[in-house]
């Protein structure tokens, strides 16, 4: 398998080209990262050009503080399609291929109706950049109060903006807390999928620990033909480069 370091998660006590130059030490294939707007883009692409890797996503703002993403804010259309075009640009300067457009919390017929209006902007905006909108379920327990909880909700959602790409962001921690049966769901939704990051259940820490088999998982993804990068994105318990150990067994 290949594996790419979240940086939302992964070496926060570096700045993000340093991280990116740590994950690259570490052994990593590609990196993504969560809210990478504090830094001048040309320094993250400067680390990418060094080290070879790919920055595969990045996600849109998250608001005010409190706020965990804006696009299904009813009333906060302006503010959601700031947020899209200000990811869009940073992914384009990084040749990044995919945006993950965060939902907020927020709940009911006009959030839901927000999201779609917001979807479809960010698809349409994207599409002519080569880069696809993901969108992803959060659990309850980590998130509550967001919008987007289940798959079956995002695929309803994709189904309604339509657009050829938008795609799911299957995170295995989020899914099997709210819907469990992982690989049955690879399966069904792989035609869907954008982007499969992983972490240990319930903790978040190191997915080696925990409920999921991950060995597993990833055998079940290679009979799946799915060869992209999956995300590591857990907490680690230490260091980060103390908590790799799982890198070896589960390649
Ligand atoms: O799972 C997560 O929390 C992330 O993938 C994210 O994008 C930020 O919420
Ligand atoms: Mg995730």
């Amino acid at each position: 398998m290949k594996f790419s370091a979240n940086l939302g998660f992964l070496w926060t006590e570096h700045s993000l080209p340093d991280a990116i130059r740590a994950a690259k030490a570490a052994g990593f294939d590609a990196v993504e990262c969560h809210w990478p707007y504090a830094v001048p883009v040309g320094e993250v692409a400067a680390a990418l050009e060094e080290t070879g890797l790919k920055m595969l996503g990045l996600n849109t703002r998250q608001g005010n503080p409190g706020e965990n993403g804006l696009s299904a804010l009813p009333g906060r259309s302006k503010d959601a399609r700031a947020a899209v075009d200000e990811a869009l640009a940073y992914a384009a300067a990084l040749n990044t291929p995919n945006v993950h457009v965060m939902a907020g919390f927020a709940e009911g017929p006009d959030a839901h109706a927000a999201f779609v209006d917001t979807l479809k902007y960010a698809s349409a905006k994207a599409a002519p950049l080569g880069i696809t909108i993901l969108i992803e379920p959060l659990n309850s327990y980590a998130a509550p109060g967001y919008f987007l909880t289940t798959t079956d909700q995002a695929v309803a959602i994709m189904d309604e903006v339509g657009a050829d790409n938008i795609r799911l962001m299957f995170d295995c921690y989020h899914v099997q807390l709210m819907e469990g049966d992982i690989c049955n769901r690879l399966t069904k939704l792989m035609p869907k999928i954008g982007h499969v990051q992983f972490a240990g259940v319930p903790s978040r820490g190191e997915p080696d620990q925990g409920e999921l088999n991950y060995s597993f998982i990833f055998d079940h993804l290679k009979s799946l033909s799915y060869a992209q990068p999956l995300g590591a994105e857990y907490k680690p318990s230490g260091p980060t480069d103390a908590s790799l150990d799982w890198m070896a067994s589960l390649r």
